[in-house]
């Protein structure tokens, strides 16, 4: 029943036993295979065990994203574990462990993004390094800086220490003190490996080093009662320049020492129309030739690439390719406008709003909260900013049940005796409400209102205070920054996390194995695509061939492509077109 919507190859990929590299062009099924591969799993799971299966993503949005499949195919998903490897990380292995490791034992604190990038800024500055110097932040297994330059090592050597000083670890810390907690205490390999019979690897493409290592001890000690499936296609790996690595079969086979590992493949593409996947074709690294067979393969397809608005004209024209599209009956949320850069999301965001009044938007990438995740506050607010809604019952019964086990770590008490399952708590949640209308005051209102009913003072748990300061700062601080102009009302706030519907405006990173039957992409300009990291780091070409290449494969049907003019560097100079993207020899439509 679970398998009758896949293909023969894709059954085949979620019935085989062991371990699995599953590599597959875009579209090919890899996402569906995935759900499908953990809802297969979860029959041979006992509901009362303490076991359960994993399904690592790239982003947060795409571990969302399998509750709510899971969800949809009436899964019940409470033995699956889905996030991002920095969350796995965290919650597996760093919270329970961190006393085994001396750097840890005294505490610690998640490092906001906000805040680690200010402390970056400041150091950079002081070491004559200009903003856009790409330093590399990853660390080597052996705990050495995976950055060979001096004075990019001088300032990682600083940010460490303020670190330190302060108690605070950043991503990458945390990745690298958990492979030494896993190296250091065999015990917690065993421990790991007891708990989890499969682990899902999406984007293995993307991922760093220090996954690999991480994931394979664990498989590994497990002697073959746990299981890998890494999925992923590299051809999309965009994540180069920034410590991604696309291990080969041989490489995966070493991590996993004498453990055997299958390489299986899905061929046909199901998402696009032959057209575009002729069209981004053109930006293969690994030539192959790729077969539409989706219900809209033969489908007319629309595609055009501009070069000459300028940057002045550059709303209107994407807000006439949105109204093309709506006009010939695509759904708001099937289209996305992909910004070359995050922080130009709130700009043309708010732009394309003045132009359209008619049309929604979904710009959810763009909260006024933290991005620390992992902060209690930020937690428990998705809770007070969500409505209890049967689509997202799951996703938010699992934000609830972290909710509990952190208010147990740092207060080492249970809450009151009415409030100890998570659906008295989410009863309670959605039974608090406030007079107040600034996002702000209404969070601290209802914060304290549940602190008051599930009987915690916070005021005796340092940590609780301090990371309640941490996430108003970062919220009061976007709320100040002209740049960010995000509405301070508790309805905007609100917006941001209701289930958004409206035309996508997002990064190609934030949109990672997602699928729009238009996709418009502006900013296609050397320094954007390639990004300056790319190009002062090696191969530039590759760099940009693979984000055209992700970039182009999202779209089902009409592709729009602007290279904008009018654009420059800090210094003034012109942006010029992605090279990639000049004399390109394809019949472009117009519209
Ligand atoms: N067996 C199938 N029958 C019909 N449609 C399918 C089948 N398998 C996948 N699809 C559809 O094809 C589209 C692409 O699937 P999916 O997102 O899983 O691809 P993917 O390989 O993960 O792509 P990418 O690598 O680009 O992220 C989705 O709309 C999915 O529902």
């Amino acid at each position: 029943m679970i398998l009758d919507t896949l293909s023969d190859q894709q059954k085949h990929a979620v019935v085989k036993d062991g371990n699995v590299l599953l590599t597959a062009c875009p579209g090919s099924g890899k996402t569906r295979v995935i759900i499908h591969k953990l809802a297969y799993a979860l029959k041979n799971i006992d509901a009362d065990s303490k076991q359960r299966i994993v399904a690592l993503t790239f982003t947060v949005r795409a571990s969302e994203e399998i509750y709510r499949r899971l969800n949809a195919m009436g899964i019940n998903s409470k033995r699956v574990w889905s996030g991002t490897l920095h969350s796995f990380c965290l919650e597996w292995i760093i919270k329970p462990y961190s006393c085994y490791l001396p750097e840890l034992e005294n505490g610690f604190l998640i490092a906001d993004e906000t805040y680690v990038s200010d402390i970056i800024s400041e150091l950079k500055e002081k070491h004559k390094l200009k903003p856009i110097d790409p330093i590399n932040f990853r660390f080597n297994r052996d705990g050495t800086f995976a950055e060979p330059k001096t004075v990019q090592k001088r300032v990682l050597k600083e940010f460490h220490e303020r670190l330190q000083a302060e108690k605070l670890i950043d991503f990458e810390l945390l990745l690298y003190y958990s492979y030494k907690l896993l190296t250091q205490h065999p015990k917690i390999k065993k421990t790991l490996s007891n708990i989890f019979s499969l682990i899902c690897v999406d984007e293995y493409q993307d991922t760093q080093d220090l996954l690999y290592a991480i994931i394979s001890s664990i498989i590994t000690t497990g002697e073959g009662s746990s299981n890998l499936f890494l999925v992923g296609d590299t051809d999309q790996a965009i994540y180069a320049s920034r410590g991604g690595v696309a291990k080969s079969l041989e490489e995966i086979q070493d991590e996993l020492n004498t453990l055997p590992i299958e390489q299986l493949t899905l061929t046909g593409n199901y998402r696009s129309t032959q057209r575009i996947i002729d069209f981004y074709s053109i930006f293969q690294t690994n030539p192959i030739t790729i077969e539409a067979i989706g219900a809209n393969k033969d489908a007319n397809s629309i595609i055009t690439y501009n070069n000459t608005v300028d940057k002045g004209h550059l709303v209107e024209e994407i807000a006439l390719l949105i109204e093309h599209s709506l006009d010939n009956g695509i759904p708001e949320d099937e289209i996305c406008v992909l910004v070359p850069q995050w922080w130009l999301i709130t700009t043309i965001t708010k732009q394309l709003r003045a132009k359209l009044p008619d049309v929604n938007f979904d710009a959810s990438g763009l909260a006024p909260m933290s991005k620390n995740r992992n902060n209690i506050w930020y937690k428990l607010s998705r809770l007070f900013l969500t409505l209890p809604k049967p689509k997202i019952y799951s996703l938010r019964y699992k934000w609830c049940t972290e909710v509990i086990e952190n208010f147990k770590e740092h207060t080492n008490t249970d809450f009151k005796e009415e409030y100890q399952t998570e659906r008295s708590v989410l009863r309670l949640i959605n039974s608090i409400t406030s007079n107040e209308t600034e996002g702000m005051d209404y969070l601290n209102d209802c914060f304290d209102q549940f602190l008051d009913a599930v009987g915690i003072d916070q005021t005796i748990y340092e940590q609780l205070l301090i990371n309640r300061k941490t996430f108003f700062d970062v919220i009061k601080s976007r709320l100040e920054d002209p740049t960010f102009q995000v509405p301070s009302d508790i309805e905007s706030f609100m917006s941001f996390y209701r289930e958004m519907s409206g035309v996508v405006i997002n990064t190609c990173v934030g949109v990672k194995g997602e699928e729009f039957e238009t996709v418009i992409a502006y900013g296609l300009l050397k320094g954007y695509v390639p990004h300056w990291n790319d190009i002062f780091n090696e191969d530039p070409v590759t760099a940009s061939k693979k984000l055209l290449y992700v970039i182009c494969s999202r779209a089902k049907t009409n592709l729009h492509l602007i290279s904008e003019t009018g654009r420059q560097t800090k210094a003034g100079n012109p942006l010029e077109i992605t090279p990639e993207l000049q004399g390109l020899e394809f019949e472009f439509d117009e519209i």
